[in-house]
């Protein structure tokens, strides 16, 4: 029994290695069929031993029975929508207000927005407890059970920190031409995008249909930084990646609003080559003590707002 404990934990450590390696790095060092061979022993022993069974334990990422309904969750922190902005001039309105509040001495981060579902993520002396969906913004919906089939979400935390984080999840384009391939092969209704695929994905009540749907997830905030002693988002980015979260690697901290422009202008034609759709750039102030002197209103945060992109124009297939 005590071999059986020491192999589990090796498993265990190997699979949630190779898996950050293939899911968060994009780097697998172990062909598929040794993670799938390593996998196999692992069930096979927690099979024989399941109160060895672990709840961060790689075996429990595709979950048991399908659940009858999603209960409600109560956001500690409402997830805030962003305002839009939808040209040059509305950027520098941006600027000019945030500017008016806190000084000239004002650097800016610049992400992807990702076309997903905004989630959040709770996690407890590192262990993944639970993840909702982002709702009106206070209530959501318990998609734990969804979340835990996305294999880049960590179960456990390079660190035993007690945090919520918050993230887009996603569906790449290359599963949802896949996906819809499968659906016109059935005669069955195809999803208009990548956006509508990955939220009836995740508004499967069944987690085996949800693991069928290959999501992924960028993380891009942490609810709690102020707690955990971060004072920007930059560092907050920096920390999540540094936890074992996925981040977008295409973020740029810029020093004005001219930066800020010219980032979205070399996005502007760029999207078409990445393997997930963006709808825009989020623009946010970078440092936490002046992201609160600017606060938010009842929807959105004033430190922040999100350039869309016109939307492409429909390639029908
Ligand atoms: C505060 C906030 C709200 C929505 C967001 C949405 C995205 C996104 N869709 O990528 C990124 C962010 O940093 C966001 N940040």
């Amino acid at each position: 029994r005590q071999a059986a404990m020491k192999r589990i934990e090796e498993l265990r450590e190997l699979l949630n290695k190779y898996n950050y390696e293939y899911y968060v790095l994009d780097r697998p060092s172990v062909p598929d069929a040794e993670y799938d061979r390593l996998m196999q022993e692992l069930i096979a022993l927690e099979e024989q031993y399941p109160d060895l069974k672990t709840k961060d334990s790689p075996s429990q990422r595709v979950g048991g029975q399908a659940l009858d309904a999603f209960q409600k969750v109560e956001h500690r922190t409402p997830m805030l929508s962003l305002a839009n902005a939808f040209n040059e001039g509305d950027l520098r309105d941006f600027d000019r207000r945030v500017r008016q509040e806190v000084g000239d001495d004002v650097a800016y981060v610049c992400e992807l927005k990702i076309d997903g579902l905004a989630v959040s993520v709770r996690y407890e002396d590192g262990y993944f407890v639970q993840g909702a969906t982002r709702g009106d913004g206070v209530t959501g919906e318990d998609i734990t059970e969804n979340l835990k089939t996305i294999r880049s979400l960590p179960l456990r935390l390079n660190e035993p920190v007690t945090l919520e984080a918050r993230g887009e999840a996603y569906m790449p384009k290359a599963s949802f031409e896949r996906l819809n391939e499968q659906r016109r092969n059935r005669g069955e209704e195809l999803f208009a995008n990548p956006r509508n695929a990955a939220a009836g994905s995740l508004r499967q009540l069944d987690p085996k249909i949800a693991a069928s749907r290959h999501l992924d997830l960028f993380v891009y905030s942490l609810a709690n930084a102020e707690e955990l002693g971060i004072d920007s988002h930059s560092a907050a980015l920096d920390y999540l990646q540094q936890l074992g979260f996925k981040t977008n690697p295409e973020r740029r901290r810029c020093a004005n609003i001219d930066e800020v422009i010219q980032f979205v202008n070399e996005w502007h034609g760029k999207r078409s080559h990445l393997p997930y759709e963006i709808d825009g750039i989020v623009v946010k102030v970078d440092s936490f003590e002046q992201q609160k002197q600017l606060g938010a209103t009842a929807k959105s945060p004033r430190w922040a707002v999100a350039y869309k992109f016109p939307a492409e124009e429909v390639v029908t297939k």
